[in-house]
């Protein structure tokens, strides 16, 4: 059977570009948008890209799929709340936090009433927040890692033909795998950016010109310091085990480099540049999603 209506909770920067990329595609369903920020859920229905804002409590019953768009906890509460409510019998819920442990744990309440769900992350966003901030091409040729529930193959399907203008690369894994490989690529450079941040302006903090004269590279390097702590605080709660392993490995580390730096120790510096400059420079072939 067509799924037609779609209902996105959390209408900022990730929940309002799956709405324009589904309003896109070949099949563009029916939005309805819940959001508590009145300015957001305005600017989504003037834009033609929400059809109708609702609440989740009142219209789950009405969507054939429900994607759940809010920060992590938010996302961990919903799934609970929706355990109790009226759903259609093949309605596919899925999310786009950006930790899956915990969120197939929440989902459990589903699967016992025979509810389809499947864990989702795009690998594409970016420091900005807000549905204004939304892009039709944010995640075009990012990475969508999938985590499998308990939904068929046709429900599958149907949410990547939603999604198909974007050009994803779909991504399967486990929930544990996906943490791990997150906290690496994205949660713990998160911290690392913060807290140069946070140092050099605490260092600084009686210069005169201090920060203001950093070039490009501190810019590049911090620029997702600049993101929404409340999202950020949600994501080090539920992938506090993974985070922390993950950080001793780089203090210890940036231990070395620093006992290297104090000896004057040449080739040990010069190779620490020269394997991160390898490694980087591959990277640059690889680009996909817009991050900016
Ligand atoms: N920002 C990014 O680059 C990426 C974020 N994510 C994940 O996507 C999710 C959303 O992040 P963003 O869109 O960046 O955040 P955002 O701050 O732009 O949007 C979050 C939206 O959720 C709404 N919201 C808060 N409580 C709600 C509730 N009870 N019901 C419905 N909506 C509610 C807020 O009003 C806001 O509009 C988070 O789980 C995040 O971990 C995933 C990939 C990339
Ligand atoms: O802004 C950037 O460069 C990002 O890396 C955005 C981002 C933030 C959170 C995610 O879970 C995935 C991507």
């Amino acid at each position: 059977m067509a799924l037609t209506t779609v209902l996105i909770s959390g209408l900022g920067l990730i929940g309002s570009s799956i709405a324009r990329v589904m309003k896109q595609s070949d099949e563009a369903p029916t939005i309805l948008g819940a959001d508590p920020n009145d300015d957001t859920s305005q600017f989504m229905v003037d834009q033609h890209l929400v059809d109708e804002r609702v609440t989740l409590t009142e219209a789950a019953g009405r969507a054939d799929m429900i994607v759940l768009a809010g920060p992590v906890s938010i996302i961990v509460q919903q799934l609970k709340e929706l355990a109790n409510l009226p759903l259609k019998a093949d309605v596919l819920v899925t999310d786009v936090g950006s930790t899956k442990t915990q969120v197939m744990q929440a989902a459990e309440g589903l699967r016992a009433r025979h509810v389809a769900f499947m864990g989702g992350h795009p690998m594409a966003g970016s420091h900005q927040t807000g549905g204004r901030s939304g892009r039709v091409d944010l995640f075009d040729g990012a990475t969508y890692f999938l985590v499998t529930g308990w939904q068929t193959a046709a429900q599958t399907a149907a949410f990547k033909r939603f999604l198909a203008p974007a050009s994803l690369n779909w991504v399967t894994m486990s929930a544990t795998e996906h943490d791990a490989l997150v906290s690496e690529i994205s949660h713990v450079p998160h911290v690392l950016a913060a807290n140069l941040v946070n140092t050099a302006a605490q260092q600084l903090q009686h210069d005169p010109v201090g920060l203001n004269a950093a070039a490009g590279g501190f810019k590049s390097t911090t620029r997702i310091a600049g993101s929404d702590p409340t999202m950020w605080t949600a994501i080090m709660l539920s992938n506090s085990e993974a985070i922390t392993t993950q950080l001793t490995a780089y203090i210890d580390a940036l231990q070395t480099i620093q006992t290297a730096i104090q000896h004057r120790d040449e080739p040990q510096i010069y190779q620490f540049f020269e394997h991160a400059q390898a490694v980087r420079q591959r990277l640059d072939s690889h680009e996909g999603g817009n991050n900016k």
